[in-house]
């Protein structure tokens, strides 16, 4: 089809008028229309006449690179692209300019979605949330940190009182534990966080209650290149020759196994002991003295030794010159456990055979693993253990809270090189809040439209449901998996299989890569990912032997055995309920029931819990998606921006725009570089400077 197209620049442009002549296939083929340069950098994309992807990432990236503004609203969203460099934009001032204020005066920031969250909620009576998403590195825990810092200035005394600094005390100490260095992320959440502040009937606030979702475990005995444990451990290595750690036998973090895999243990421009020293100042802040402190540090250094113990193949008498080992002496010293029983435990394991039960040696290889497990459980308990310490210290003492705000700091999605059954629970997860993130964004658009009088007709939107469905449905992956893992002679492949033979060709959203027998693809709205079967059944199924859990359970160390008396069970979940009193009959029971599901199954069980209390209680007052630009908004994108954004306006656009392109003699004719597919890609984003007045002025 040939189409004869007029182009005609306004203002400021040096040249007269031109036609041009342009061919295009189909009228589907046609650019894109721009904006009136009047809305140029406007604060609320909702307000472009012509909203598109190219407008869209044009819009933020005008304010972002021209006007130093990382916010912008989406309608009842707030965009932040990520400026990775400290703003002058979050101090006392800027929180006293936005207290009290109406936002819709107000320039976009976080602190106007803290503020309108907490000004519904004492006017309405009504629990808030505040839903924080984004990609890895995207800056979501900043962002719900700036949160909590705006509730613990608003819905503080003057001074600030000792509830809202042990609220905000939280964070190190999460950080320091959940917190771990990624190749995306020098301090990536390795862990989801909902917190709830609770106020009081003045709006004060009154206490605070941190409910966590799937720890990655596997970090602690296995790290990739350029990534790093956990933070803590870092920082007490780095702390090793202070008086009152000598006695933890810390060397640098380059001498142990499970600090040194990655070969990088130093974050420049982070300093491990300073930030060791926030994270006690923070413990004391919340109650935990510095013996309880030193007990902690205790085990987390045994967690090293422990990785530091070298497993041979077993042979007669290895029991004993294992016992010799440098390492577990450490270990066993500073957990208060019999060293030869533990010694004999880890080569070892119990069979029940035909009502017997038998002691088997294990192979270095079994040995290795079952080691390897116990740090991960020791390291579980123990990060439970300080999820409940802290809800304890967090607590309203005085008064139930009137009511609450919630903010919500799930791990972002990710892709790596090599992608496991962590990327996958966490994609999982990020796929279940993009699912409630539609559901309420739509809803709210169109009742606010219809409030608003607006001639709407209510518009169904495109839901990634077949996506959690493939992932949670019966006989779906994690079905599937569980099925796997209950087999006798279970194996990764068998389950890759199965999985070939359940979904290739049946489900849109999994693949079967073209080269690979062991892995698979899906999907997600945000991204496709390909994951490596290689290790889900063994993450899946988490097992730790019982025997070396009683030993840590006869410890002379109290902590130590609460650890296990009370929750011996591999806790993938850690949630905020105290745990049980003493190690009754009931608790052991329920204890080991839980011990049986695998993770996946707990997983999806929490998100479930998760999303029916969503309906419950909460009203959702803005939803932050981050965006990641890195130093530049064309080197990354964040894809489930993109398609929310393009979901929000998807209906509008189909039918709008369809209109409008059709409208021929409006249209330029230049090749726009925008993704006709639904997700677009970096290279996609450039915008020519050519081009770019072309584009912006709506002819
Ligand atoms: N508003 C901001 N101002 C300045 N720097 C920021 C801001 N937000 C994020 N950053 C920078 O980006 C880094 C990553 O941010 P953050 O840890 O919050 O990401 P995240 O989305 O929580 O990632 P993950 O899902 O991996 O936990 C921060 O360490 C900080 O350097």
């Amino acid at each position: 089809m040939k189409i004869l197209c007029h182009c005609r620049h306004f203002i400021n442009i040096p040249f007269a008028p031109q036609e041009v002549r342009h061919s295009v296939a189909s009228p589907s083929d046609l650019p894109p229309l721009g904006n009136p340069e009047i809305l140029e950098g406007e604060n609320d994309l909702t307000c472009l006449s012509f909203l598109h992807e190219p407008a869209v990432l044009h819009n933020l990236r005008v304010r972002f690179l021209d006007y130093n503004n990382i916010y912008t609203y989406c309608g009842i969203v707030l965009v932040a692209i990520n400026p990775y460099e400290q703003l002058p934009i979050y101090g006392e001032e800027v929180i006293d300019a936005y207290s009290g204020q109406d936002i819709a005066g107000m320039e976009p920031h976080i602190f106007s979605v803290a503020e309108e969250a907490y000004r519904a909620m004492i006017r309405e009576k009504k629990n808030q949330s505040i839903i924080i998403s984004g990609e890895s590195g995207s800056g979501k825990t900043v962002s719900a940190k700036f949160t909590m810092r705006y509730f613990a200035v608003v819905g503080g005394a003057a001074q600030q009182t000792s509830v809202e600094e042990k609220v905000l005390a939280s964070n190190p100490i999460m950080e320091a534990i959940g917190n771990a260095k990624t190749t995306r992320n020098d301090n990536s959440s390795r862990f989801g966080k909902y917190i709830e502040i609770g106020f009081g009937n003045h709006g004060d606030i009154i206490g605070a209650n941190m409910r966590t979702y799937l720890l990655e475990k596997s970090r602690v005995v296995f790290q990739a290149q350029e990534e790093r444990n956990y933070h803590i451990f870092y920082q007490l290595c780095a702390a090793r020759k202070f008086p009152e750690m000598r006695t933890l036998k810390l060397e640098a973090a380059e001498c142990f196994r499970y600090t040194n895999q990655g070969g990088s243990t130093q974050i420049p421009g982070t300093d491990d002991l300073a930030d060791l020293e926030r994270v006690r100042n923070a413990l004391a802040v919340l109650g935990i003295r510095s013996d309880q402190q030193m007990e902690v540090f205790r085990i987390l250094s045994a967690v090293l030794h422990l990785g530091n113990i070298s497993i041979q193949a077993s042979g007669r008498g290895g029991d004993r010159s294992y016992a010799e080992d440098p390492s577990l002496l450490a270990f066993c010293k500073l957990l208060g456990v019999d060293r030869a029983q533990m010694a004999h435990w880890l080569c070892n394991r119990r069979l029940a055979v035909g009502g017997e039960m038998l002691v088997k040696p294990m192979s270095g290889q079994q040995a290795g693993d079952a080691r390897d497990a116990l740090a991960k459980h020791v390291y579980g308990q123990l990060f439970s253990w300080t999820v409940s310490r802290l809800n304890v210290a967090l607590r309203a003492k005085k008064e139930k809270p009137d009511s609450f705000i919630g903010v919500l700091d799930i791990y972002g999605f990710e892709t790596f090189a090599r992608n496991s059954f962590e990327q996958f629970c966490i994609n999982y997860a990020n796929e279940k809040l993009q699912q409630q993130f539609n559901l309420h964004v739509f809803q709210l658009e169109q009742e606010e439209y219809e409030r608003e009088g607006l001639p709407w007709s209510r518009i169904e939107f495109s839901d990634n449901q077949p996506c959690i469905t493939l992932i949670e449905g019966t006989l779906g992956l994690l079905d599937l998996l569980d099925e796997e893992c209950r087999m006798p002679k279970g194996s990764d492949e068998n389950w890759a299989r199965k999985l070939y033979d359940q979904h290739q060709n049946h489900s849109p959203h999994f693949g079967k890569p073209r080269m690979s027998n062991l892995a698979f693809i899906i999907f997600h709205f945000a991204d496709t990912v390909r994951y490596e079967c290689d290790g889900f059944l063994d993450k899946n199924r988490d097992t730790i032997f019982e025997e070396p859990i009683n030993i840590l359970r006869a410890s002379q160390s109290e902590l130590v055995a609460e650890l296990f008396l009370k929750e011996p069970a591999g806790g993938v979940l850690s949630s905020s309920k105290p745990s049980v009193p003493n190690g009754s009959l009931h608790s052991e029971k329920r204890a080991h029931r839980e011990h049986k599901q695998t993770v996946g199954f707990q997983f999806r069980q929490s998100l479930m819990t998760f999303n029916s209390r969503w309906h419950e209680f909460l009203q959702i007052v803005k939803i932050l998606m981050l965006y990641t630009p890195h130093s530049d908004i064309e080197e990354r994108v964040t894809l489930n921006f993109i398609r929310t954004v393009q979901g929000l306006l998807k209906e509008r656009l189909d039918g709008q725009t369809r209109q409008l392109l059709l409208d021929v003699r409006r249209v330029f004719p230049v090749t726009f570089p925008h993704s006709p597919s639904p997700l677009l890609r970096a290279d996609q984003l450039t915008i020519p400077d050519s081009l770019k007045i072309s584009f912006l002025r709506r002819v």
